[in-house]
């Protein structure tokens, strides 16, 4: 069939305006990916400026464990603000709403039994993070590879639970903007009763948390859906916190006559879940 002029105008004017739609749409990626990286690289620049080097983990053991440490003030109060602005601003479509009330976005993969499936690199402003945790002595052996965001908003909490087989059993928990109390309990019995705790801790907004051994493979641990959490100064009671003394709480409350501090959970909190997924070939 013979192919008119006019036909073939019309099918080059067809052809412009797709690559024009192309271009339309290549610029507005372009333009995504400049936005995206004004949000990030303050965060990475406030993070390589005041980030510690160095750490001897051994420094920070919770008294009286050797499977809990707490870094106070792992980042600072700029790189939170930095670091928050990226997790409100970016990946909006990641939110999964828990039934808890407890919102997650989760970054690296999926974990499966044999190592991460469709596993893809951290974004740019958690890989700073998993960096450093290798480079300053924290992370032991490998670089972690995998972030489990969590989002709790007053009254939300994370029912006990084990973290399970699939990740290498040492596990960092950077806690911003807000602080509350993670609880270890030795079974899941009488769950719902607020005491038979095997140890709580208080984490502090910018603190790194970091549970292993005995805490991660056989314990369960949690967060009460509540709306303040309570600690005792005092150490012979169920409210007693392991990590008070390594805490800004007696410098920032007073406790009442029973000697119990009551925290108001007022504003959302975020946390980090930086754990590492050994692979199959491993
Ligand atoms: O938010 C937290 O501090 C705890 C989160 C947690 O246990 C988890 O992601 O497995
Ligand atoms: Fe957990």
């Amino acid at each position: 069939m013979a192919i008119s002029l006019k036909n073939i105008k019309s099918l080059v004017k067809k052809k412009q305006q797709q690559n024009q739609i192309v271009e339309e749409v290549k610029q507005e990626e372009l333009k995504t990916t400049l936005n995206q990286q004004e949000i990030i690289q303050p965060f990475l620049d406030s993070f390589s400026i005041n980030a510690v080097k160095q750490f001897d983990i051994e420094d920070f053991k919770v008294k009286g464990t050797d499977q809990a440490y707490y870094i106070k003030n792992y980042i600072s109060i700029e790189s939170e603000q930095h670091l928050l602005n990226c997790i409100t601003k970016l990946d909006q479509d990641r939110w999964f709403e828990m039934k808890s009330g407890r919102a997650l976005k989760r970054y690296g993969g999926e974990v499966g039994s044999n190592g991460l499936l469709n596993q893809e690199s951290l974004p740019s402003y958690f890989e700073i993070i998993a960096q450093n945790l290798s480079d300053s002595g924290i992370f032991p052996e490998y670089k972690p590879n995998h972030v489990l965001l969590n989002k709790y908003r007053p009254g939300d909490g994370i029912f006990a639970h084990k973290d399970g087989p699939s990740y290498f059993p040492f596990v960092c928990i950077l806690s911003l903007n807000s602080g509350i109390i993670l609880y270890v309990k030795e079974t899941l019995e009488g769950l719902n009763e607020r005491k038979n705790y095997r140890a709580r801790f208080y984490l502090e907004p910018r603190s790194l948390f970091i549970f292993t051994q005995t805490h991660y493979d056989t314990h369960f641990h949690g967060i009460d859906e509540d709306l303040e959490d309570v600690v005792s100064i005092k150490n012979d009671n169920d409210f007693k916190v392991d990590n008070l003394e390594m805490t800004d709480i007696l410098q920032t409350y007073q406790a009442g006559e029973d000697g119990l501090i009551h925290i108001p959970r007022v504003e959302e909190r975020l946390s980090l879940t930086i754990r590492y997924v050994p692979s199959l070939q491993e």
